[in-house]
């Protein structure tokens, strides 16, 4: 393939019809003041404004449009300007509008540039503001643009072409891959037409990526919660995997069906495909959505095989693919440390917030052993370049390497500061050195096995679970017993999800419900050695917290834990406490028996509430600080988790009500002593004292309505079988109605909602206790494993095994 025909694969267009403005060059570091506005490019119909709104609501900042802009600064719309004072002066107020739209707004804003920013006056100004703002390129599938748009051949091909012209102003790409949720079509409950969980997919993709290039990931939930797997970087964890997948490959994978296990992806650019740069990103945003784990982009040697060109194009090629890893904000990006220095150095300079493994591959025939010299001076060119990571491969057929390979990281490792490496050997015997490399060990899957194409991989590569039951077998990590614990624990799932969740991972823990009557039993089963954590239900999330050394910020906000974790004499022999670092030291430790010297409290059923609610919210009734109110009913652990996930959605208008008003007056004074800056009247938390009243004046209706109260009976306590007063679902919206019990699944109140919506049409969309509880438990695995939940499998366990719990 020639070079030019190589280039015009590379940006998509045809030869001879090169935009002159496309170009891909190191010029931005990507290297952010924080709080620096981010601004959205693309054409029209890319999705922009919805992921602007997206965007602004999960960074709680300021959205500004383009287009209304304009007409807050003139007075009059942009196609009311062009009528009036033709084209040129449009042009030239159109371009002074946006420079002074960027200019104002420095930080603290999402900002949607709109037509606009075709103009090349304009992209000039949007290309300066990239030097120290992100942009972001929003691109879509061009059939679903012309769709959309309702464009023929001529006239997409054309915004195709002036679309692309946005890669040379902007730092950052972003794929807006298609979400299936927005069709409305995927549950049964969603109240309307009105596709009630619309966008669901594209909210967590875009949210995830904002918090990658904002820089936000791991030092905020370092400090909220310590033993998140989002807490410390993969590299930071003991024993982590990466997932091998070509990206020729990825359109014969079900990717969902790859997630147990592996802690990252490694995308393997492996072949030049039509469209190049488009299709690397949406596969990119493809393994994102469906597996939700780190990216290493790492171009094969073999990419080049079959090509003609000279050794500085395929440099140049090597680089502008990587520099592309870089503009999709991949997590890591893979760079061979053969190609030349300065270029390293500068694909170092513009990585932003990925981070770059300086890379050597070594072949028996052509290279030393572990123990030569040369890879301690290899080893220092990395760091001496500015990686994060080295990586060193080699391909032996020598079983002995696997011991020099442990003596060259033992050597690594008694370097002060050193850098984190990777170093295995790779060949039908190099399997030992995979089992014990700590940082991303290349990994398979088993429904990978089936693939002729991958058998070759396969023919070393151990699967992720059978690399941690390796380490089970060796001692290296050892079997613990997890408990669910409480008064009334005989009808739980979680053990069957714990257990499938050990299953898929290749773990060899148990879990298992226990009825405990006190905490001094709790205190006596979780100081054995073996303890790995405990569920922690009713009645004890509360009195818990006066045996706990240290608890997440979130447990403490909440004031009360639903995850016991233990915390160890490490091998310094220093006692831990609650600071964040004592606490990351001793998160990653996990897995591994000791004695307990003090215990750990976090809570998920938060998490289990936020995720429900933020997939379950309609795009009407995403929450307004001023006018969004929720409601709950309950005053026990789950009820306050609820009211803490209505926090931090931003609702700051809420109702408690529950049977014992002294229980929930408890609950509101510890919130609005808790979130007293966050109201102008210090209220955040109001208690209804009864259901026969109308809903108070001078407050929306609720919008958000979740009951937190068993619905069958607890103990002596009969159950509450709540039901909504009808004058209190007047919201003309309808809202989201979240019941978290899920014995049984048909609770009162979720069958009052149904009838209500079938009579009104409103769009009440409806969430029971069995979406609720594989959240939480999904969050609770990872804070009691370090490793990451096989969410796909813990979900499945609970909708197959739910009938014979009903039962
Ligand atoms: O409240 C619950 C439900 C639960 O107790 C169960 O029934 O499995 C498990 C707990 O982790 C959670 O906080």
């Amino acid at each position: 393939m020639s070079y030019p025909a190589l280039l015009s694969l590379w940006i998509g267009v045809e030869e001879g019809q090169l935009p002159t403005r496309v170009q891909v060059s190191n010029r931005w570091t990507r290297d952010f003041p924080p709080n620096a506005s981010i601004v959205l490019v693309g054409s029209r119909g890319s999705g922009k404004r919805s992921l602007g709104f997206i965007g602004a609501t999960h960074l709680g900042r300021r959205l500004i449009t383009e287009d209304h802009y304009f007409q807050e600064i003139t007075g009059i719309s942009r196609g009311e300007f062009l009528r009036k004072y033709g084209n040129q002066e449009f042009y030239r107020r159109n371009v002074s509008v946006l420079r002074e739209m960027l200019e104002k707004n420095r930080t603290g804003c999402i900002i949607e540039c709109g037509m606009g920013s075709l103009a090349s006056e304009a992209q000039k100004a949007i290309f300066e503001y990239s030097k120290l703002n992100p942009v972001i390129y929003v691109v879509r599938e061009s059939e679903r643009i012309r769709r959309l748009l309702n464009l023929d051949e001529k006239d997409a091909f054309r915004l195709e072409k002036g679309d692309l012209s946005h890669r040379s102003c902007s730092n950052l790409e972003y794929y807006n891959l298609y979400d299936s949720s927005c069709d409305g079509m995927n549950s049964d409950d969603n109240g309307s037409p009105n596709v009630a969980s619309r966008l669901k997919y594209a909210k967590e993709d875009f949210s995830s990526f904002l918090d990658f290039v904002t820089g936000q990931r791991f030092a905020r939930y370092a400090y909220e919660s310590p033993f998140s797997i989002a807490a410390l970087p993969p590299e930071c964890r003991s024993f982590t995997y990466a997932l091998s997948i070509r990206l020729s490959s990825i359109p014969e994978l079900e990717l969902e069906e790859l997630e147990a296990g592996a802690d990252a992806v490694q995308l393997k650019i492996d072949t030049f495909l039509p469209d190049f740069q488009k299709t690397i990103a949406k596969q990119v945003a493809t393994i994102r959505r469906k597996l939700g784990v780190p990216i290493i982009y790492y171009i094969e040697e073999n990419m080049f095989e079959g090509t003609e060109y000279s050794a500085s194009d395929k440099e140049d090629t090597y680089f502008k693919v990587l520099e592309y890893g870089l503009r999709l904000g991949v997590e890591y990006i893979v760079v061979d440390l053969n190609y030349q220095s300065d270029r390293v150095i500068r694909l170092v300079q513009c990585s932003g917030n990925s981070k770059v493994i300086g890379h050597y591959m070594m072949y028996e025939n052509n290279s030393r052993g572990w123990d030569d010299e040369s890879r301690m001076l290899q080893y220092r060119k990395a760091k001496s370049l500015g990686c994060n990571l080295v990586r060193f491969v080699r391909r032996t057929s020598d079983e002995g390497d696997n011991k020099t390979v442990r003596t060259f990281l033992k050597n690594i490792e008694s370097i002060p500061d050193h850098l984190p490496v990777i170093a295995y050997n790779i060949g039908e015997f190099g399997r030992p050195s995979l089992i014990e490399n700590r940082i991303f060990t290349p990994v398979t899957h088993p429904i990978m096995l089936s693939t002729v194409s991958l058998s070759k991989i396969r023919q070393f590569l151990p699967t992720a679970a059978e690399a941690m039951e390796a380490l089970y077998q060796k001692s290296v990590l050892n079997p613990l017993h997890f408990y669910h614990l409480g008064i009334s624990v005989f009808y739980s799932l979680s053990p069957a999800m714990h257990s499938a969740a050990y299953r898929a991972c290749g773990m060899n823990n148990n879990f298992q419900s226990l009825q405990v009557f006190s905490l001094e039993d709790i205190h006596r089963l979780c100081q054995q050695s073996n303890f790995g954590g405990a569920a922690i239900t009713q009645p004890f999330k509360v009195e818990i917290l006066s045996i706990v050394t240290a608890i997440s910020s979130h447990a403490k906000a909440i004031g009360a834990v639903n995850t016991l974790l233990p915390l160890r004499t490490l091998p310094d022999n220093r006692p831990p406490n609650s600071s964040t670092e004592s606490l990351l030291r001793q998160a990653s430790k996990r897995n591994v028996s000791g004695t307990v010297c003090g215990y750990y409290g976090d809570n998920t059923d938060f998490i289990g509430i936020l995720n429900c609610l933020r997939r379950n919210t309609t795009p009407r009734n995403v929450v307004q600080p001023s006018k969004t109110t929720g409601l709950v009913i309950g005053a026990g652990g789950m009820a306050r988790a609820a009211i803490y996930a209505m926090i931090q959605l931003g609702c700051r208008k809420i109702f408690l009500h529950n049977r014992t008003i002294e229980n929930a007056e408890k609950v509101a004074t510890h919130f609005n002593f808790w979130a007293a800056g966050l109201s102008s009247d210090g209220q955040v938390v109001r208690v209804l004292t009864s259901n026969k009243v109308p809903w108070p004046s001078g407050f929306n209706f609720p919008t958000m309505i979740i009951s937190c109260v068993p619905a069958i009976s607890v103990g002596a306590e009969a159950p509450a079988n709540f039901e909504m007063p009808t004058q209190w679902l007047g919201s003309s919206t309808g809202g989201v109605v979240v019941d978290a019990s899920y014995l049984p699944l048909d609770t009162p109140l979720l069958r009052q909602i149904r009838r209500v919506r079938e009579a009104t049409k409103q769009a009440w969309v409806i969430v029971d206790g069995l979406e609720v509880l594989p959240e939480q438990a999904i969050a609770q695995f990872e804070l009691m494993t370090g490793r990451r939940a096989p969410k796909r499998q813990m979900r499945q366990e609970v909708r197959q095994n739910y009938h014979r719990y009903e039962a």
